[in-house]
C-alpha cells in the first residue's frame, strides 16, 4: 500500500492576478516543469473552479452510473477508449463513460440525450461548464512547461492540432472477495490528464520505485503527463505511473479532461530538443494508430518504445 505523498502540490490560487511572463509567472512555470521532469506529475490546487460545480459534478455521475448498462453502452465510439468501458475481467470494479471534445456544448447535449431521453439539463450544465474549466487550466499547464522547454513557439499549433476527451469513472466498493485493484498501473497515453478524485484511492509510482498515494483535497487537481507528451519533448517530460487501490466501504467516483494529438497530426519532436546531448527517442507517429497498438497489446509495459522508439 502506498504512503502519504511526497508529490509536489503547486498552488496556482493567485494565478488570476499574475502577469504572464511576471516573476511569479515564471516560479509556477519553473516548478510545473520541474514536476513533469521529475514525478510526470503533480498537484495543482486551482480555485476557478466553484466546489459547488464539483459537487453537482460528482452528484450527476451517481445518477449517470445508476442508468441501466443498456443505456450506458450506447456511450460507443470508433476511437479506442472513447465510448463505455465496464466489465472488464481483469478489473471488475471499473466503469467509465467518454465525452469527446465536452467543452463544446453541441458534444455534451448529445451525449446528454444519449443517456437520458427526456434530458438532464443540470448534468449537461455541470460537464459542460466544468470541461471549459479544465480545458482553460491544461491550456495554461501546457503553456508553462512549453515556456520553460523553450519551445514556446510550437505552442499556438501545438494546441490546435489537439483534441479532448472527458471521462467520467465510477469504482464500486470491493466486496469481501474482490480483488481492490480499480485500476491497473498504467502510464496514460495522451498529452495531459487532469484528474479530480472524489475519494482516495490513487497511487503514484514515484521515480523511487515506491507507490504513493495521491490524496484528494477539495480544489485540488491532479495533473498527469502523459506519453505522446513524453515523446514530443524528446523524454524530457515524464509519463507518470499509477493505478487505482480501492479501500473501504464508499464507491469511488473521479473524473478527468485528457488532452490528445489529433489524429492524422503526427507526434513529432521539435528538433530544438534534439541535439548531441539529446539524441532523438521517438520516431514521428500518428497517435491513433499508437492508442490502437496499445489496444491490442494492453499489458507491454513499454509500448511506446517498441512502437516509436528511434533506435
Ligand atoms: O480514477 C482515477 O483516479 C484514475 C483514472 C486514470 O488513471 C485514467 O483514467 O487514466
Ligand atoms: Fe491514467
Amino acid at each position: 500500500m502506498g504512503v502519504e505523498s511526497g508529490i509536489p502540490c503547486i498552488d496556482f490560487s493567485n494565478l488570476a492576478d499574475l502577469v504572464e511572463g511576471s516573476e511569479g509567472w515564471k516560479s509556477l512555470c519553473k516548478q510545473v516543469r520541474e514536476a513533469c521532469e521529475s514525478f510526470g506529475c503533480f498537484q495543482v490546487v486551482y480555485d476557478q473552479v466553484p466546489v459547488k460545480l464539483h459537487e453537482e459534478l460528482l452528484m450527476g455521475s451517481k445518477e449517470l452510473f445508476d442508468l441501466p448498462n443498456e443505456i450506458k453502452e450506447k456511450n460507443v465510439s470508433s476511437k479506442p477508449y472513447h465510448g463505455y468501458i465496464g466489465k472488464i475481467k481483469e478489473v471488475p470494479l471499473y466503469e467509465s463513460l467518454g465525452v469527446h471534445d465536452a467543452p463544446n456544448l453541441d458534444q455534451v447535449e448529445a451525449f446528454v440525450d444519449l443517456m437520458w431521453p427526456n434530458g438532464n439539463p443540470a448534468f449537461c450544465q455541470a460537464l459542460n461548464s466544468m470541461a471549459k474549466k479544465i480545458q482553460k487550466l491544461e491550456g495554461i499547464v501546457r503553456k508553462m512547461i512549453f515556456q520553460n522547454l523553450g519551445v514556446e513557439d510550437y505552442y499556438d499549433s501545438h494546441m490546435k492540432s489537439s483534441d479532448c476527451i472527458f471521462r467520467v469513472m465510477k469504482y464500486n466498493a470491493p466486496r469481501s472477495d474482490d480483488s481492490a485493484v480499480g485500476l491497473q498501473a498504467h502510464k496514460d497515453k495522451n498529452i495531459l490528464t487532469i484528474l479530480y478524485q472524489d475519494i482516495h484511492g490513487l497511487e503514484l509510482l514515484s521515480p523511487g520505485g515506491e507507490w504513493f498515494q495521491v490524496l484528494p483535497k477539495p480544489g485540488t487537481f491532479t495533473v498527469f503527463a502523459g506519453e505522446a507528451l513524453m515523446a514530443w519533448s524528446n523524454g524530457r517530460i515524464q509519463a507518470a505511473k499509477h493505478r487505482v487501490i480501492m479501500q473501504g466501504e464508499k464507491d469511488r467516483y473521479s473524473y478527468a479532461f485528457f488532452s490528445a494529438p489529433k489524429g492524422g497530426a503526427p507526434v513529432e519532436t521539435p528538433k530544438e530538443l534534439v541535439d548531441d546531448d539529446h539524441p532523438l527517442l521517438f520516431r514521428p507517429f500518428d497517435y491513433m494508430d499508437f492508442l490502437r497498438y496499445y489496444q491490442a497489446n494492453p499489458r507491454l509495459d513499454n509500448s511506446l518504445e517498441i512502437y516509436a522508439g528511434a533506435v
